[in-house]
């Protein structure tokens, strides 16, 4: 399913009025700035809108030379963005990154076909090579089997879980040092308010880090961290911008965090970096056990349990019980590595789950 956003970022413009520009004070304001409510030009604001995105990855060391990236691309507007922004970066300030575009194709009919078609056309405009994994040959079953089998209820998990680890075995084949995905500044205060409205200590403590993963197979960064999804929308201009809804995602508790922060952000916009910064700030209590780190003894994924949670989910497809792993039962056969509190072990179980990407 595909909808425009460019219809949102065409009206701010307009309302710009006959001011000039607050960064030159040259030329007329074409629009008000999301972050920032300043009215600004348009060469200004590609200008701030990519210098920011540089400066996070400078302070952040986000990159070494000669690593090679992977840019998880799944066709919509933020990793289309990355993609583009990045790659002008790259250039720009010679950091010397070998990037590439690595799409899981989730075997989702009228989704995720269309949007790898808009990947498809970014290899060639942008000239990055292009990896495609599918669900089906990672695992044996598309998105559309798994919804089949367990209907929309828990397919999220499914797809969460399957995901994180496709692009870490898609990573794998590309020999790349690590993988960027095009997570915001939006997304992260949403995450961060998500984990405190489940309690959810373990993944409060880490979803507001800029680079996760350093202990696991390849380490995953966001650039976009500081970056306003309304400015990611705007960033292409007039250009036709295209947002791609999954047709199986009815995840209302997200939806409904994610309308709490716009409706902030629409009284005063530096909430969202103000939820970044809080969960940023967060410290987690000396007593509170977390997750001990070890690998699947089936595939050798990175786990907190004696099997990863895509085994066990993928063993109950297999085996005709899909429902097997979903929810607040522990993954693996009860034989943890370490003792856990109840709550704790629901942390883990999500490690891999999609709102811990
Ligand atoms: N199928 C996929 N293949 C590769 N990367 C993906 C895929 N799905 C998601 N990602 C990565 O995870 C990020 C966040 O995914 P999410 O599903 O939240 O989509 P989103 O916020 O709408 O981003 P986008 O606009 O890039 O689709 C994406 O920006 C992308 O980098």
């Amino acid at each position: 399913m595909v909808s425009s956003v460019a219809d949102g970022a065409k009206l701010q413009p307009s309302r710009a009025g006959s001011r000039l520009c607050v960064r030159c004070g040259e030329r007329k304001a074409a629009l008000k700035r999301p972050k920032t409510l300043d009215q600004i030009c348009r060469e200004c604001f590609y200008i701030v809108f990519e210098d920011e995105i540089h400066q996070t990855i400078v302070d952040n060391s986000l990159f070494k030379a000669g690593e090679r990236v992977a840019i998880g691309a799944s066709g919509g507007k933020d990793s289309t963005v990355l993609a583009y922004v990045l790659s002008k970066l790259n250039r720009r300030h010679n950091y010397g990154l070998d990037l590439f575009l690595l799409s899981v194709d989730e075997g989702i009919t009228g989704y995720r076909d269309d949007s790898l078609e808009t990947v498809k056309r970014n290899e060639i405009q942008y000239g990055l090579p292009l990896k495609i994994v599918s669900y089906k040959d990672l695992y044996g079953w598309t998105m559309d089997d798994i919804v089949k089998a367990i209907g929309l209820k828990n397919n999220c998990t499914f797809c969460g879980v399957f995901r994180r680890q496709a692009l870490d075995r898609g990573a794998a084949l590309l020999k790349a040092d690590k993988i960027v995905t095009g997570h915001n500044a939006d997304d992260i205060a949403e995450t961060v308010l998500l984990n405190i409205l489940r309690g959810d200590i373990a993944r409060l403590s880490r979803c507001t880090f800029i680079t996760t993963g350093e202990d696991g197979p390849i380490p995953r960064c966001k650039p976009f961290k500081y970056t306003y999804e309304k400015e990611i929308v705007i960033y292409p201009f007039y250009e036709t911008s295209h947002i791609f809804i999954c047709i199986y995602s009815p995840n209302a508790y997200r939806g409904f965090a994610r309308e709490f922060i716009k409706d902030l952000e629409r009284m005063r916009p530096r909430a969202i970096l103000d939820i970044i910064k809080s969960g940023e700030n967060f410290r987690i209590s000396t007593t509170t056990k977390m997750p001990e780190q070890g690998t699947c003894e089936r595939c050798g994924y990175i786990s907190s349990q004696r099997l990863c949670k895509a085994c066990v989910l993928l063993d109950g497809l297999n085996r005709g019980l899909p429902k097997l792993g979903i929810g607040r039962t522990k993954a693996g056969d009860g034989k943890d590595r370490a003792k856990h509190s109840e709550r704790n072990t629901s942390s883990l179980q999500g490690k891999h789950g999609n709102f811990d990407f």
